[in-house]
């Protein structure tokens, strides 16, 4: 493996939730007595990813694959283990940290909502203190490889899902990160979107050496682009290696079967 960026041993995180019951004497109660579920989110998660790669992290809707991705980013702090990433501990670093990394949630924006986009991207200019010259060159990069010219002066709100996906993507790659988190950056996008954000994800991972941890539910972004793919299932890691192993282990050599291969897969772990 290439020198590795990103070491998790052991990584814990567990949500206390309060339990609701219905009726409005239940609620009145709740105000006084409060029960708590306790979901364990990840349990004992560790891995370590080299300079370079692309990672496609799989798993079934509620597995763990977001709040992994907020520990790493910093935004969550687990309960036990150990996370290194470039020599930070993201959740006690973060200010410093944060200048090394881009973050893509396709659930959630980064980008104001209500002002043009390319007034968001000042703001981020000036939250990161991105130097006037690194700022106007990857703004033009950014701009003519995700095509943005069309609606950068245009406000978040009234842009579709896939033009704000580019702008997000465009977002998180201003201050020239060497680590890229997406969140399901494909989500909701059409074809034409679709392929110009994994090319995009391929070029600057190719050009600039930019490693890629990737979230998806869309097995052909995984196809398209991950050298090695980890499972969680519920908060526990499954598999982890690459597609063609898993391709060998199940006898599939078409293209259509994979998303029942991971099927196959969360069957077998009970997932
Ligand atoms: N802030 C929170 N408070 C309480 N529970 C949470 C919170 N965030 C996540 N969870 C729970 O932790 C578990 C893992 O959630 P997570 O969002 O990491 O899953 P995921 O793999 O990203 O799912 P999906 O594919 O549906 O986006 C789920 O059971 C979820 O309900």
């Amino acid at each position: 493996m290439q020198d590795t960026i990103i070491q998790l041993e052991g990584i814990g995180k567990s949500f206390k939730v309060a339990k609701r019951s219905a009726g409005l004497v239940q609620a009145a109660k709740a105000l006084f007595v409060r029960d708590y579920n306790v979901v364990e989110a990840l349990k004992d998660i560790s891995f370590s990813i080299g300079k370079g790669e692309i990672v496609g992290y799989i798993g079934p809707n509620g597995a763990g694959k977001s709040t992994t991705i907020k520990v790493m980013s910093g935004i969550l702090v687990p309960d036990e283990g150990s996370c290194q990433i470039m020599g930070y501990t993201p959740w006690t670093e973060r200010v410093t940290y944060v200048k090394n990394i881009g973050v893509v949630f396709g659930q959630r924006s980064q980008l104001w909502w209500d002002v043009p986009v390319i007034d968001s991207y000042e703001l981020l200019k000036d939250i990161y203190k991105i130097p006037r010259q690194m700022y106007e060159d990857n703004l033009r990069m950014l701009s003519e490889t995700l095509d943005l010219a069309e609606f950068i002066r245009t406000p978040v709100r009234q842009l579709s899902l896939g033009q704000r996906m580019r702008c997000e993507i465009a977002a998180s790659l201003l201050h020239s990160p060497s680590l890229l988190f997406l969140d399901e950056p494909t989500i909701g996008l059409d074809a034409v979107s679709k392929l110009a954000v994994r090319q995009f994800i391929k070029t600057i991972n190719k050009e600039q050496g930019v490693t890629v941890i990737l979230t998806t539910h869309d097995m052909a972004d995984i196809e398209a682009l991950a050298d090695r793919i980890l499972m969680i299932g519920k908060g526990t890691l499954l598999y982890d290696g690459s597609l063609e192993q898993l391709r060998g282990r199940f006898g599939v050599q078409e293209k259509e079967s994979l998303d029942e291969m991971i099927v196959q897969l969360y069957k077998e772990h009970q997932i």
